[in-house]
This record gives structure tokens, C-alpha cells and sequence, in this order.
């Protein structure tokens, strides 16, 4: 007997590109679902291949590297849905892809301990001068010395941004006895002994460390810059593993240069080379009391396996059954198994009269609807009709769903 057949064409026709490494475990969902066109990349492609790439697929995986600006999503005809392998989705224009009728998923904790677990050891290493007694060791500099170095016990953590990953920081930095104060723009629940600070400034001023976990907005861009700088505890220490864009790195270079901040960890830059190996360019460079680590928060098995798992299977979910459940920049519709009935998916405009345009096709056909699920946004709706339709209907109502003025996709999966 054939396989059942889910999508408007053939899953073997179905595309699926992964950029920059994304983990095996996603290509293994992938296959396991039935698709079999996968190509997987170990890199991020420049944009000029991007855009040639683009241009054939129907599901495409990125992480934080690559940019989905309108420019490249204006040449994803096929595209029928990003997902990001990583928390971050700042790095596409998620008001470009809905209305070209793209939803986009990411994976919103599947990282999120592993951060944690490196802004914990971060801030150890840092009040105890690590970083430079090791670099010193390397140049077979001997430095055994109890000065500037510090227990994190009863030390005061600064987080700003007190979300999925800032909260794991505060539980695993109190357990080792740190007094932990964060600052948010949202109201938010304090976990174990955290304490909201004053503000950001006061937070500033009363930190040992302070460590970032707001996510790239305009409101975060150069959030950190020389004045909030001068505002920290001299020989306080920074760490940055957020965005690049949160914190001014000549600012950062001033403060460590003149010896205000004791030292910094910075896992995330401004710019950051599109490859790995030669070609990272920085002003910390060359600073013993600075930990750089190549953007790998979010880099361990544990979480790029998960990772991997949980977001291909959000794109195989929307796929195969629709359901845009937890899409970052879509209407959310959670949607039932359709055993028995077609569905049809309409992506429009979201204008006066739409949906009872999409209801005159099935009328048309004297078709009884099974089901109908409908969520908008104030620009995009996407409506959801299970129908009892044969193969030729199926593709005539296509066609006539398509053909509505404002729609941006029509798909049919049974
Ligand atoms: N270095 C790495 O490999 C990784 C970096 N990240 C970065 O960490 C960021 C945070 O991740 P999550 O904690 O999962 O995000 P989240 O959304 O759970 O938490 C972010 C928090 O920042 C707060 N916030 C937003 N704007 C703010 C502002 N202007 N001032 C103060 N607080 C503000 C939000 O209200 C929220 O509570 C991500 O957006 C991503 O950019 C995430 C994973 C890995
Ligand atoms: O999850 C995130 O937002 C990160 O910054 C991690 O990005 P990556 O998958 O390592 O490119």
C-alpha cells in the first residue's frame, strides 16, 4: 500500500535545509518523520549562497548566526517554515517572515542550563584571577598569590535580565552561598533569597559580578556602555553572555584598561567570524584578565542533541498537521489529528471579509466542514478548515483558496 499521503506534494519533495552545524539528532527526526531530501551544512553560508539556497527550500534550520533580513526572505518562495535551533530569534525579521506566511519556532530552554552552568563557573574563575594567573602559567610565569583573589560565598550576583537563563544562574550561584539581586522590566518571581534590585544603576553599584541575560531588542543595544561601566564597583567583574550588541566593547576596553573592572568574561561579540578558525577580531584580545570564549553558551552535547530534537520536531509538527503551537512570530494554533478528513491551510492578510471568503470556496463545492480553527494577529490570520474532500477536489479547492486576493499561502496535507 503507498504511504499515506500528509502534504500537498510528496514529503520526498519536501526540502529541508540546515545551516551551521545544527546537531544530527535533527536530521534523524527528520528522517524517522518520512523526509528524506535533507541537506545539512557544518557552517553558515555567505549570502549570496544563502539566498541561491534559500530560494529551494521548503523548511530551513539556522541558529544564531545566520541573518534572515527581508532582503534573503523575499527570495524564499518555497519556504514554508524557519526554525531556529537556538533560544535567540533576533537574528530574523520575524515581521518579514509572517507576512511572507512563515512561522518561525525555536527552542526557548533546551540551552538554557548550559549557560548557566558556564556564567557560574565564569564568575568562580573571575573572582579568583584566574584567567590571568593562567595565562601567566602558559608563559611560565609562577604567581602564587592569595591577592585580589576571592570566594564567591557571600558575594553579591548581579543579574540583569532575570529570565529562563538568568534564573538558573541566581538558584545555582546561591547554592554556593552568593547573594543574588537581579534587575527586569517585567514584575518578576524571586527565586530561593533573590532580591530585585533598586534599579539597574543600584544593581550596578551593588554587584561583585554582574552578569547579562537580556535578550537583543533596542532597548538592549549598548545597554552596557561607558557610564553604566562607571556606575560598577571598582574591581567588580562582567559577564556577557547575551548578545554582542548589549555591551559597548570600547567601553568594556577603557574600564579593564584602566583597571575600574578587575576583569570580564565575554562570550558573545559585535561581530562574529562566520567560521570557525583564524578571523577573530576583538579589542579584548590580549587582555590576561578577560575570558573569550567563541559564542559556546548554548554549545554542549547535552543541549545541541536536545536541542536538535525539539525544534525539528516543531517543524515536522507544523509540516505534517499545522499546528503552529509555540511559533515565536505566528498565530498559535494548536491543532487535533484530522483522520479522515483533509486540511486545508490558508495564511492571509488579515482583512475584513477573508474568512467568509474561504468559506464561500468550500461552500461552492457543497462541502461539509469538519473543523475550523482561526487565530490572528493584527496583520496575518491563519485559518485551519478540515474538510471531507477527494484528490481532485482537494486540488481544485487549493487552487481556489490560493487564488483569493491576500492570501500568502495555501497548502492542503490530506
Ligand atoms: N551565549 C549563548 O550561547 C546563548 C545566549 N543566549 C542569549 O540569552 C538571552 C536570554 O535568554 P533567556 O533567558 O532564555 O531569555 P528570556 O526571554 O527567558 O529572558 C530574558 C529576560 O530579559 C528581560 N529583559 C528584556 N529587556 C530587558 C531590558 N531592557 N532590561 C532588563 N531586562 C530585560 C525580559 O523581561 C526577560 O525576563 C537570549 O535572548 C539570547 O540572546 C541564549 C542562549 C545561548
Ligand atoms: O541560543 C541562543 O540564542 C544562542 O545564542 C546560541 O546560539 P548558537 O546556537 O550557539 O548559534
Amino acid at each position: 500500500m503507498p504511504p499515506k499521503k500528509k502534504t500537498s506534494f510528496p514529503k520526498q519533495d519536501i526540502r529541508v535545509l540546515l545551516l551551521e552545524g545544527i546537531s544530527a539528532s535533527a536530521v534523524e527526526a527528520f528522517r524517522a518523520a518520512g523526509y528524506t531530501q535533507i541537506e545539512a551544512h557544518p557552517k553558515a553560508l555567505p549570502e549570496d549562497k544563502l539566498k541561491e539556497r534559500i530560494a529551494q527550500a521548503h523548511i530551513l534550520g539556522i541558529r544564531s548566526r545566520t541573518q534572515l533580513t527581508a532582503e534573503v526572505l523575499a527570495e524564499a518562495r518555497r519556504l514554508i517554515a524557519v526554525g531556529c535551533f537556538c533560544i535567540g530569534t533576533n537574528q530574523v525579521d520575524l515581521d518579514a517572515a509572517e507576512l511572507a506566511g512563515i512561522p518561525v519556532f525555536n527552542a526557548p530552554y533546551s540551552n538554557t542550563r548550559s549557560v548557566a552552568e558556564l556564567v557560574v563557573a565564569q564568575a568562580v574563575m573571575l573572582m579568583r584571577g584566574i584567567p590571568e594567573k593562567n595565562a601567566k602559567c602558559h608563559r611560565g610565569i609562577w604567581d602564587k598569590s592569595a591577592a585580589g583573589s576571592h570566594e564567591v560565598r557571600g558575594k553579591t550576583l548581579g543579574i540583569i535580565g532575570y529570565g529562563h537563563i538568568g534564573t538558573q544562574v541566581g538558584v545555582l550561584a546561591e547554592a554556593l552561598g552568593m547573594r543574588v539581586i537581579f534587575h527586569d522590566i517585567q514584575t518578576k518571581l524571586a527565586l530561593g533569597n533573590a532580591q530585585p534590585a533598586a534599579g539597574l544603576d543600584d544593581l550596578l553599584a551593588c554587584a561583585d559580578v554582574v552578569t547579562l541575560h537580556v535578550p537583543e531588542t533596542p532597548a538592549t543595544q549598548w545597554m552596557i556602555d561607558s557610564e553604566k561601566l562607571g556606575l560598577m564597583k571598582p574591581g567588580a567583574h562582567l559577564i556577557n553572555a547575551s548578545r554582542g550588541s548589549v555591551v559597548v566593547i570600547d567601553a568594556l576596553v577603557a574600564a579593564l584598561g584602566a583597571g575600574h573592572l578587575a576583569g570580564a568574561a565575554v562570550d558573545v561579540f559585535p561581530v562574529e567570524p562566520e567560521a570557525n578558525g583564524p578571523g577573530f577580531e576583538s579589542r579584548l584580545r590580549g587582555f590576561d584578565n578577560v575570558l573569550l570564549t567563541p559564542h559556546v553558551g548554548g554549545s554542549t552535547l547535552e543541549a545541541q542533541d536536545n536541542i536538535g530534537t525539539e525544534v525539528a520536531a516543531k517543524l515536522i509538527r507544523y509540516s505534517d498537521n499545522g499546528s503552529t503551537l509555540s511559533a515565536v512570530n505566528f498565530p498559535e494554533v494548536a491543532l487535533p489529528e484530522h483522520a479522515g478528513s483533509r486540511r486545508f491551510l490558508h495564511i492571509h492578510r488579515n482583512v475584513p471579509g477573508m474568512l467568509s471568503q474561504v468559506n464561500e470556496v468550500f461552500g461552492r463545492h457543497a462541502l461539509n466542514i469538519d473543523g475550523q480553527f482561526l487565530r490572528t494577529h493584527p496583520k496575518v490570520g491563519y485559518v485551519v478548515i478540515d474538510v471531507a474532500a477527494d484528490e481532485a477536489q482537494a486540488a481544485a479547492l487549493r487552487e481556489e483558496l490560493a487564488a483569493i486576493p491576500g492570501t500568502l499561502r495555501a497548502r492542503v496535507l490530506y
